[in-house]
């Protein structure tokens, strides 16, 4: 089939019945529901965008496998030239939801893309498990398929192993082996947008210790398999706020869910690894999943910041407020990030690592910096926005009082902005970055990028020990040497 048109995903949707829970009830049909209208129709876009003549040469190629049209996330790169065809996606996906949908299909797709293409670890270990992930791997290509993951535990006793907690099942893990498959219980979080994929891909980031074998898998579901429950987080929108009242609330919601796995039977071809500490340890540095997917969490991110730096900017404009040398250092300072952003995002496709296998990725120290970068940076743009945009970020009044006639006069008058800005043009201004900097939405988007990667401390303590690991200190060790006043090498 290759690439979807958002129709076709949308008649997916419409075809399941997923078990999802949200505020107490069980959703009786995902695609009616009044909280999910608004994701579905924004991912149905980017599913058009691979249609759309102006932009589908960028962001699809004809595969030579399939000989059919897919998305440029499925391309295992092996050039600069592919890492950019790859961008290009990563690109037009978060540009159409201004970086703010981090799990759009791009993401999972690159992830199983990079797992098949390294799959190779694996065959020591069970040459059915490499087998499985790269029949997976054609498999959503094939059809375009749209994935969540959960890939981590609950948050019940973090100072615990899996196999420690109260519940043996509190952690997801294998009950038993059937003919069929591998029967799995248990909890796994946080699954992004679960009640409107297709499937779910559930793995770990690295952690197991011995005694966690049965907590050590990786497996891949339909969504609406038997068994699996979906209970979201509390909406941050009823899917009937007004647009203009919230530009951006009304329409990138994404919402989190925790999955629960109640005896769930996953089909052995469908098993990628199981009951094994040492290759669960190894999946996310071995197949690539450090370095690959976070070319489009980079790019999403420039994009989110690059977004947030512009609302903030705008808002200063619109109220005379950037003639002030404080307004302009915090603005300076934010678009300097994002020249930060976009610069190691370069650097890390220009210094590209080619793997023993030809496979090109992004280069893992600048990647790895902005992961390290984004969590601070991304909040900082929202303080700015809050500090710029004080009291009136509180002011704004809504879109029925500009429908009633006996208030517009006053609106009109009061909530002007500089000359040239109109009151409801500079309203909805505001009323944009309080929907990035004050409702429960924007607060999301800001916890999503601190943590969006793993824990962005521990990430930066594994990234310095990496390199106290391999760097060889030469500057300063050759200051150590001794020279003499003619600078000749007096002592080695
Ligand atoms: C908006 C959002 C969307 C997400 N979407 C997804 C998704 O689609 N799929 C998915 O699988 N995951 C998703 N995640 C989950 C994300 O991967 C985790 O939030 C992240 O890995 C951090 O784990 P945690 O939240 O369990 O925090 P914890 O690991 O519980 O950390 C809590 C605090 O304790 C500290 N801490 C915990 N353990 C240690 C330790 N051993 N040593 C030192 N300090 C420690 C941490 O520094 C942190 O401050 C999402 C998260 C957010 C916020
Ligand atoms: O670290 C990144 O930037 C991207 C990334 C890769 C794999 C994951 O499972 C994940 O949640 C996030």
């Amino acid at each position: 089939m290759g690439i979807r048109t958002g129709a076709q995903y949308i008649e997916g949707v419409k075809s399941r019945n997923p078990e999802v829970w949200l505020a107490g009830r069980r959703v009786s049909n995902v695609y009616e529901e009044p909280v999910f209208q608004a994701p579905i129709h924004q991912i149905a876009k980017l599913y058009d965008l691979q249609h759309d003549p102006k932009v589908q040469e960028k962001i699809t190629h004809v595969c030579a496998e399939s000989e059919e049209r897919v998305s440029n996330a499925f391309l295992v790169p092996k050039s600069y030239q592919d890492l950019e065809a790859r961008r290009g996606t990563f690109e037009e996906f978060a540009k159409a939801t201004y970086g703010l949908m981090g799990r759009t299909p791009d993401f999972l797709n690159v992830v199983v893309t990079s797992m098949a293409s390294n799959s190779e670890f694996l065959d020591k270990y069970n040459p059915e498990w490499g087998r499985n992930i790269r029949n997976y791997y054609k498999y959503i290509r094939d059809n375009d398929l749209f994935l969540t993951h959960a890939i981590i535990n609950p948050q019940n006793d973090r100072s615990k192993a899996s196999h420690e907690q109260q519940d043996m099942y509190t952690h997801l893990g294998a009950v038993k082996e059937t003919p069929e498959g591998l029967v799995v219980r248990g909890a796994k979080m946080l699954a992004t947008l679960a009640p409107i994929t297709d499937e779910v891909i559930v793995y770990s980031f690295p952690g197991f210790k011995p005694g966690d074998e049965r907590y050590a898998l990786a497996f891949a579901l339909p969504i609406d398999t038997p068994g699996l429950r979906i209970i979201c987080r509390e909406a941050m929108q009823d899917g009937k706020r007004s647009v203009y009242d919230h530009p951006l609330a009304s329409r990138f919601e994404e919402m989190d869910a925790v999955l629960v796995f109640n005896d769930v039977l996953v089909p052995w071809d469908r098993v990628f690894l199981y009951n094994n500490v040492e290759a669960a340890n190894l999946l996310y540095p071995k197949a690539g999943i450090a370095q690959q997917p976070a070319h489009q969490s980079g790019v999403r991110g420039l994009i989110k910041l690059q977004f947030a730096t512009e609302v903030a900017c705008k808002i200063a404009d619109s109220i005379g407020v950037d003639v002030y040398l404080n307004v302009q250092n915090d603005l300076g300072e934010l678009v300097q990030s994002v020249e930060t952003i976009r610069a190691l995002l370069r650097v890390a496709e220009y210094e590209h690592e080619v793997t023993a296998s030809g496979e090109v990725m992004p280069a893992y120290a600048p990647l790895e910096t902005i992961r390290g970068l984004l969590p601070t940076m991304y909040p900082r743009a929202i303080e700015v926005m809050q500090i710029i945009g004080a009291g009136g970020l509180l002011m704004s009044p809504t879109d029925a009082d500009f429908e009633n006639p006996e208030l517009r006069g006053d609106l009109d008058r009061y909530y002007v902005g500089k000359e040239g800005v109109p009151s409801e043009d500079r309203v909805h201004l505001f009323k944009l970055a309080w929907d990035l900097c004050g409702e429960a939405f924007g607060q999301r988007l800001l916890q999503y990028e601190r943590y969006y990667t793993g824990d962005p401390i521990r990430k930066r303590a594994i990234f310095y020990n990496n390199f106290k690991r391999k760097d060889s200190f030469e500057l300063v060790e050759d200051a150590l040497k001794i020279y003499d006043t003619k600078n000749e090498l007096i002592n080695n």
